[in-house]
């Protein structure tokens, strides 16, 4: 088995195999933020990337891909409904968004989990080279620290949540409280999205461990284990340099032909999931409609949800009733040619979505609880003639830094009406002023910048990044 200075471990790899329309498997880009946060990144570096790569055959031998080794971690369907259809998106993930759906506890999830991150950690364990630094990503795999400090205690390890981390109130409930805490305490340096999350994850260790805690730093036994926030991003130039393309705006162009060249776009793009705010954006759009405020040949909606978790029965149930909503709005406000909401539920590859930022007049980011939401980032990005309004969610991560979005909270529905408005109705030197400042920030604040921050405060002594370094 090759080793690497350097192993990412998340439960998906960069990308996964779908079916293809003509029956065969191909392999595609997986979704989702993780992945567009880490893949640029780790291009051309020496590492590893150990990961499920979607199905639940035998683990398939992969590619690499532009020069990162793929090492697959093969799950069963049991594995795959307990895990990560159960523990991580079923209880997990709802009790980290502020429960906004009810968090499921089963004692059967539970041994799955154990079972799936022993088995990540002992892949981890086999890849890295002796001293190598291993970097754990988000909620599916926070025992992995742990585990992997016993194997291998010579290795620095990260650990990084993409999700959000709750507020002790909501942590207390999980019936393994204890256990998932000392996972993630296995690592040297834990990162969180916003500092609210490490501060709420130093009260909890104080409070459930009795371990004496900082916002900075935990004293656990012998060690001291770090604790922060870096803030994801996404490769900002690179976003800016697709949206600039010739071949992008010309799509761009037609799109907007095609909508008829209405005077405003709003564009939403959502993994379908209740995290989003996907009901509360529709029904707030349709009270605009039914006032008048907003007229269909004016301005159109399109509404990008990919479809998300499937198999999860409160996606399902999601799935259904915004379908439902959609259809009611459409037949209640459409004309023939004319529909109120445009509802995709594809995945589209980056220049088709570069060409979708560039005609929205208003990019609607509204979820009820986010971690950080890259596609908030993306349209700032891609907005590089500084016009564009971006509606934000003040519970998503990213409005700690675009602080000049037009700032919402989506539980308020007048609010979310008026704030739409505004967004609709801005001057545009006061819309290019804020696109300025967000564009500025962000190309100082790149996934670059992010990785930077983290590896150097994981590699402290800095011997790890110069051996990485020289073997590029
Ligand atoms: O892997 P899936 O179940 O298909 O879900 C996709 C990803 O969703 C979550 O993304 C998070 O990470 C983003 C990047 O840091 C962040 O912007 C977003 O707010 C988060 O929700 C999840 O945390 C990932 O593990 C999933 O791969
Ligand atoms: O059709 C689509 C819709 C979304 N995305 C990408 O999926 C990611 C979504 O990340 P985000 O942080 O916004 O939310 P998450 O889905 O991770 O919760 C972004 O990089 C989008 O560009 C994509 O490639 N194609």
């Amino acid at each position: 088995m090759r080793q690497s200075p350097l192993v990412v471990v998340a439960n998906r790899l960069p990308i996964d195999d779908s079916v293809a329309p003509d029956g065969a498997c191909e392999w595609r880009r997986s979704p989702g933020g993780l992945v567009s946060a880490l893949h640029p990144l780790l291009r051309h570096t020496p590492a590893t990337w150990v990961g499920w790569a979607g199905g639940t055959g035998p683990a398939p031998h992969l590619p690499e891909v532009d020069g990162v080794r793929m090492h697959t971690v093969p799950l069963t369907a049991e594995d795959l409904r307990d895990h990560y259809e159960g523990f991580a998106n079923a209880t997990l993930w709802p009790l980290y968004h502020d429960a906004v759906e009810q968090p499921e506890y089963h004692r059967r999830w539970w041994d799955a989990y154990q079972r799936v991150n022993q088995r990540f950690a002992e892949a981890a364990a086999e890849v890295a080279e002796p001293g190598a630094l291993v970097w754990v990503q988000d909620y599916h795999l926070q025992l992995v620290p742990g585990l992997l400090r016993a194997l291998r205690p010579d290795l620095r390890i990260g650990f990084f949540l993409h999700a959000p981390f709750p507020p002790p109130e909501l942590f207390m409930q999980l019936p393994r409280r204890v256990e998932l805490l000392r996972g993630m305490l296995g690592a040297d340096l834990i990162g969180f999205q916003r500092p609210q999350a490490a501060h709420n994850f130093a009260q909890l260790v104080t409070k459930v461990l009795g371990l004496p805690a900082t916002d900075r730093r935990i004293g656990v036994g012998g060690r001291v284990v770090r604790i922060g926030a870096f803030p994801v991003s996404i490769d900002t130039a690179e976003m800016a340099a697709l949206a600039a393309r010739p071949e992008v705006a010309d799509r761009a162009r037609r799109l907007r032909r095609d909508l008829g060249n209405p005077e405003h776009v709003i564009l939403s793009v959502d993994r379908m999931d209740y995290t989003k705010g996907i009901e509360q954006r529709l029904k707030a759009y349709s009270e605009l409609l039914a006032s008048g405020d907003v007229k269909v040949r004016d301005t159109v909606l399109i509404q990008v949800a990919v479809p998300s978790r499937e198999r999860v029965g409160q996606y399902q149930i999601l799935r259904e009733r915004v379908e439902r909503e959609v259809g009611r709005i459409n037949g209640e406000f459409g004309r023939v040619g004319e529909p109120a909401i445009h509802y995709l539920t594809q995945t589209f590859d980056r220049a088709e979505l570069a060409a979708l930022y560039r005609i929205a007049d208003v990019m609607a980011v509204t979820p009820l609880r986010d971690g950080m939401n890259l596609v908030a980032k993306e349209y700032v990005a891609a907005r590089v003639d500084d016009t564009g309004a971006l509606l934000l969610s003040e519970f998503a991560g990213a409005a700690t830094e675009l602080s000049q979005a037009f700032l919402v909270n989506p539980h308020d529905l007048e609010g979310l009406k008026q704030e739409l408005l505004a967004a609709l109705r801005a001057a545009p030197a006061d819309v290019a002023a804020r696109m300025r400042a967000m564009r500025k920030h962000l190309h100082r604040n790149d996934i670059h910048a992010w990785a930077r921050s983290y590896l150097s405060a994981l590699d402290e002594s800095g011997s790890l990044l110069t051996r990485l370094a020289a073997t590029d």
